[in-house]
């Protein structure tokens, strides 16, 4: 018979509420691990937005500021490691900067080794997770955002676009931004947000933030609201300039000044505030639950198919070898497009 054990004991505070403090004590001293990839063509400005983003000076400008200074741009995914903080809560960011796909003349699946980057992560993550003796924290590689750079063109996705956004949309969290957004008047970026938006539904790419059942009634809506921004318009500078008396960060010209913080010039805010603000978390978890996920029942099953074929039986631990046809199975897989 059940028994009310309120009224047995006299109500008295037990403590155990306090483990919402002790895990956040956990986490803050173990700080946290984000990890960004961005792609887009050369000169897109991707080094400039992020070093905007994270209010740092994180990456390096190819920009150059002198006509004698050489033309540079990146040529290798080339990740960057750093740690920030802010109020004691330590973020250690991974940022990978991709040569600009589509800047050849044969584009034959110059996206292959930033599909591979992100796939291999994941690789990487499965055999540190599948060794007997694992690390207490291993230590995360995944890219759990991409920020995919659209040329400021005015008309449409390029063909390229649509087959890169295909391919990563598949693997990773894609958050599509309108690159160097100040060169587009704002009836010409309402025209060219609806266009790309249609292209999105018409070749059925699926964009970061997804539904999930487990959403309350204000993430929903917050989630709406995003997709109707849905690709940020941005503009981004590391130059601080003076408007009205105050510090800003924004872009100089001869007409004018571009605020990249003021709301009415572009959706720089829009964008930080949905990296940083509200989506962190559930990028990072976002990642683990769906995109790794799927990555690591295909591996595993494949491991299991390829060991009933040499007759081993199913689950002993990983040995070097089953760890060996994890590797090849990955690359296998990799180059069959999964
Ligand atoms: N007008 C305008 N210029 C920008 C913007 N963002 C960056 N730039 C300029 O564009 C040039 C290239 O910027 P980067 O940030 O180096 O571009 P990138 O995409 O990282 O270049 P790669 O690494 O070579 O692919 C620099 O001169 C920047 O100052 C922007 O939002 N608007």
């Amino acid at each position: 018979m059940a028994m009310d054990m309120q009224s047995v004991y006299p109500k008295s505070h037990v403590g155990f509420d306090s483990i919402t403090q002790q895990i956040e004590k956990k986490l803050l001293k173990r700080g946290f691990q984000f990890n960004i990839i961005c792609v887009g063509q050369t000169g897109l400005g991707k080094s400039t937005l992020i070093n905007t983003i994270f209010a740092s000076h994180l990456m390096d400008s190819k920009g150059r500021l002198a006509p004698e200074e050489p033309i540079r741009s990146t040529t290798e995914i080339s990740p960057v490691s750093h740690v920030i903080e802010e109020n004691g809560v330590r973020l250690r960011l991974n940022i990978v900067d991709t040569p600009g796909y589509g800047d050849l003349i044969n584009n034959d699946r110059c996206w292959d080794p930033i599909v591979k980057y992100i796939k291999d992560q994941h690789s990487a993550y499965l055999r540190k997770e599948l060794t007997a003796q694992r690390e207490r924290y291993l230590q995360d590689t995944r890219i759990h955002c991409c920020l995919f750079f659209i040329q400021p063109s005015g008309h449409a996705l390029k063909p390229i676009d649509i087959v890169v956004l295909k391919k990563l949309s598949e693997f990773v969290n894609v958050v599509p931004v309108i690159a160097k957004s100040d060169s587009l008047t704002l009836e010409e970026r309402a025209t060219f947000k609806q266009r790309i938006k249609e292209e999105f539904a018409f070749h059925n790419l699926r964009m970061y933030p997804y539904e999930n059942e487990e959403h309350d009634r204000e993430e929903i809506e917050l989630n709406e609201r995003i997709k109707e921004t849905i690709p940020f318009a941005v503009v981004g500078s590391e130059k601080t300039i003076v408007v009205g008396g105050k510090q800003v960060r924004g872009r100089q010209n001869r007409w004018g000044v571009i605020n990249v913080e003021d709301e009415s010039h572009c959706e720089f805010v829009a964008l930080r505030n949905f990296l940083t603000r509200t989506h962190l978390q559930d990028l990072i978890e976002t990642t683990s639950q769906i995109h790794y996920e799927s990555f690591r029942a295909k591996q595993l099953l494949a491991l299991k198919e390829s060991s009933a074929v040499q007759g081993h039986t199913g689950s002993r631990p990983i040995s070097p070898s089953a760890d060996r046809e994890l590797s090849r199975n990955s690359q296998r897989m990799t180059m069959n497009g999964y």
